[in-house]
């Protein structure tokens, strides 16, 4: 059974179909692709899948559990989480901070256990600084625990952004954009760095990219999209080798 599964999935805003028959399934540890020309749809199948927008028809299931209609944070707690586009850090709070905050759905005490300092609060918050600390450790990011978000450089805050997804523990990690704004030392440290993701913490990846070096370097499937509508979908190769893809897109 495919991990995620959608079928039939559309959106119209007003008259606008900005998602129309969308189709895909990925197996579980898979590194998947969504391709596509400016405005094709992709950030929008993104919303539907993480409870942003209510899709208008079709099927979103997860490890067979049905995801529409759920709200966002229920669907981060089902297994799927996100980064953004735009990176969408907690600027002003530090790096260490930002990767607490994705666990909070694992860990949970009272407000008086907070309020009061009882002795679940201190053992729980050293059990999160320990994780959180692990996982700063995977992006090489754990020297710069004190730091505020705001000051780390861009590669670097894309990477933290994907620390504090992990620490949500999904089962699917959505990456719209990864290496925008990168430069080509810094993408091919992503790559190695998404490869690691899938290896060492069992993830199944699905990412947009115009970056068709990282596209071609990790995506081992890919689904095209054109106008809201699946143009091509398959092996990476045989996708970024068909004419209809060449003219709708890397022909640009
Ligand atoms: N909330 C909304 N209201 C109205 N139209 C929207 C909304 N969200 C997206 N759209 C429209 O839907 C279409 C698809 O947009 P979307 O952002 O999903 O494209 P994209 O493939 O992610 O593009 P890009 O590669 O530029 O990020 C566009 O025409 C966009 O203007």
């Amino acid at each position: 059974m495919a991990l995620l599964e959608v079928k039939n999935l559309g959106i119209s805003f007003g008259g606008l179909r900005a998602v129309d028959r969308f189709e895909v399934e990925i197996k579980k540890g898979q590194l998947y692709g969504l391709i596509g020309p400016n405005g094709a749809g992709k950030t929008t199948v993104f919303n539907m899948l993480t409870g942003v927008y209510k899709p208008t028809d079709g099927i979103i299931k997860l490890d067979g559990e049905d995801l529409v209609g759920k709200k966002t944070i229920e669907i981060n707690k089902a297994g799927i989480a996100r980064t953004f586009q735009n990176i969408r850090l907690f600027s002003q709070q530090s790096v260490l901070d930002n990767v607490k905050i994705g666990l909070h759905n694992q860990y949970k005490y009272s407000a008086l256990t907070g309020i009061l300092r009882l002795p679940k609060y201190h053992k729980m918050e050293k059990e999160m600084n320990e994780k959180a600390m692990e996982l700063l450790k995977v992006f090489e990011l754990d020297g710069k625990a004190d730091f505020l978000a705001s000051n780390l450089p861009y590669g670097e805050q894309r990477k933290l952004e994907i620390a504090r997804a992990l620490a949500t523990n999904p089962k699917l990690l959505l990456l719209d954009e990864p290496a925008a704004g990168m430069n080509p030392n810094e993408t091919i440290e992503l790559m190695d760095t998404i490869r690691f993701v899938r290896d060492n913490f069992d993830m199944t990846v699905l990412l947009i990219e115009h970056d068709m070096k990282l596209v071609s370097g990790i995506c081992e499937e890919l689904t095209v999209l054109n106008f809201g509508q699946v143009l091509a979908q398959g092996k990476t190769k045989d996708v970024l080798n068909d004419p209809e893809v060449i003219k709708a897109y890397l022909g640009e």
